[in-house]
């Protein structure tokens, strides 16, 4: 049942409990588990991938399957309706042509004296995608992290995802990533896939940067491998916070939270809304979307634990708890979003108005559906092309410049004690060392 709430102060509560679910602490023991399988593939290598995969996935593979075979990806094209690739590459070109509209420029810029400044963008040399398997298939994350890579020109783009059972992988999944040109798919998920990326294996390539969403073990593994390798944002269980007034359909409103929630147990599904009665009927019709459901447990489960429906006196109120919660995705069905739009700080992606369902970011629209959840959008962002690249300062100083700033450059080495930063200049422009 999802259940409706009144009152501002539980209200707040609420709902930092479900923007702090992946971390509270009956997930704690989880965050052991993921050291440990960290550690142990980075000591022992495919050895572990192959244990865990074993108890984690429950299914026994050599070493020789952890790579899918040539023949496998060439059986995935007849294995799929031609409707379905036509939808591929409809993604495809739609994700493309939004990534390739803000591909980060280098630049440099000419100042007084001869000063040239700038910033030099250049692709990681290799990038590990994960791409989840564990309780549905996602060929839509494979284009939302192989395209913006290729755009970004990385040379090699592997990916890693969960065996699948009977060891098959689903074959949208490596048709799309033969789409997207992902060089190598490994048939490993998890946070052993994550370690695997990371460390590298005898089989696996180390990596420097990984990206992609997935469960609770894969964000808690990105989030402790972090600094042994990059990463793009923690992209965990999915949620969406929905701001409705009075013209809202409840139907469309229901089937919008119960997008978010069939993906996992851990998903948050969350209505703020101005009018008590489509509260009463959203929840009514959540119900009855749930009867013949055909992940209903599962729905259910995310309902009940991270569903809430608050009404509030004003969109004003409505805005201001979002902010707090900072979601992975806001839905603004009123009749002028736009209008509200400026009073909204955090959320990773905004679809607005009441023709826009999520589901539209999530496969088609273009823009990343790989985004920032758990509070995280409050200082995190989509990924995007440049979640592929890094970028190198260029500083150029002529004698001239370097004269005119050599006194203060002098002063604030010798306020931070480091006489050889100061020497560096006064040798360029008076030849004397500080011991002089
Ligand atoms: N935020 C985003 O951008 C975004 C986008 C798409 C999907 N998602 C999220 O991705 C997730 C996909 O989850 P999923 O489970 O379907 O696939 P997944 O690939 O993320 O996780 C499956 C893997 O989890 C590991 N695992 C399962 N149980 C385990 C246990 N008890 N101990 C240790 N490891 C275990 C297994 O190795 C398995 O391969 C969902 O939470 C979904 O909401 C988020
Ligand atoms: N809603 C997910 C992000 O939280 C992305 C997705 C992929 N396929 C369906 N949905
Ligand atoms: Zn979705």
């Amino acid at each position: 049942m999802l259940r409706i709430i009144t009152q501002q102060a539980e209200a707040k509560n609420e709902l930092r409990r479900i923007c702090d679910r992946t971390s509270h602490d009956g997930i704690m023991h989880k965050e052991a588990t993921v050291r440990e399988v960290l550690q142990t593939v980075k000591r022992q290598g495919d050895k572990a991938l192959l244990h865990y995969t074993e108890e984690f996935d429950h299914q026994r593979l050599t070493p020789d399957q952890l790579r899918v075979s040539g023949s496998e990806l060439d059986a995935a094209y007849q294995q799929v309706s031609k409707e379905l690739l036509d939808a591929i590459q409809l993604a495809a070109q739609q994700i493309e042509a939004f990534h390739r509209q803000r591909v980060p420029k280098s630049w440099v810029q000419f100042g007084d004296d001869e000063v040239v400044l700038g910033k030099r963008y250049t692709p990681v040399d290799r990038a590990g995608l994960y791409v989840p398997g564990g309780r549905a298939a996602y060929p839509s994350t494979v284009l939302m992290n192989a395209i913006p890579a290729k755009v970004a020109k990385v040379p090699q783009v592997v990916m890693v995802t969960p065996p699948g059972l009977e060891q098959k992988i689903n074959p949208a999944v490596l048709v799309a990533a033969q789409e997207a040109g992902v060089s190598n798919i490994y048939r490993v998920g998890g946070a052993q896939a994550i370690a695997a990326l990371a460390y590298g294996t005898e089989t696996i390539p180390k990596v420097d940067v990984i990206t992609g969403p997935g469960n609770i073990y894969v964000t808690l593994a990105k989030k402790l491998i972090y600094g042994t390798v990059g990463i793009d944002s923690l992209a965990g269980p999915s949620e969406v916070l929905i701001i409705a007034d009075s013209h809202a359909n409840p139907v469309y409103v229901a089937a919008d939270l119960l997008a978010q929630a069939e993906h996992d147990p851990l998903a948050a599904a969350i209505l703020i809304t101005t009018d008590s009665t489509l509260a009463k009927n959203v929840q009514a019709e959540v119900k009855h979307q749930l009867q013949d459901h055909p992940r209903r447990e599962l729905t259910e489960k995310a309902i009940a634990h991270y569903g809430l429906i608050v009404i509030v006196d004003s969109l004003e109120t409505a805005a201001e708890l979002s902010n707090e919660f900072a979601p992975e995705h806001l839905e603004l069905e009123i009749t002028e979003p736009w209008d509200l739009l400026n009073q909204i700080r955090h959320a990773g992606a905004i679809f607005l108005g009441t023709s826009t369902p999520e589901a539209v970011g999530d496969y088609i629209a273009g823009p990343n559906h790989t985004l920032p959840t758990s509070g995280a959008a409050r200082y995190a962002s989509a990924l995007g092309v440049e979640t592929f690249m890094k970028h190198s300062s260029l500083i150029q100083y002529s004698s001239t410049a370097l004269n005119k700033m050599a006194g203060a450059i002098q002063i604030l080495a010798q306020a931070e004690g480091l006489p050889s930063h100061a020497d560096s200049v006064r040798l360029r422009t008076f030849g004397e060392r500080h011991s002089d």
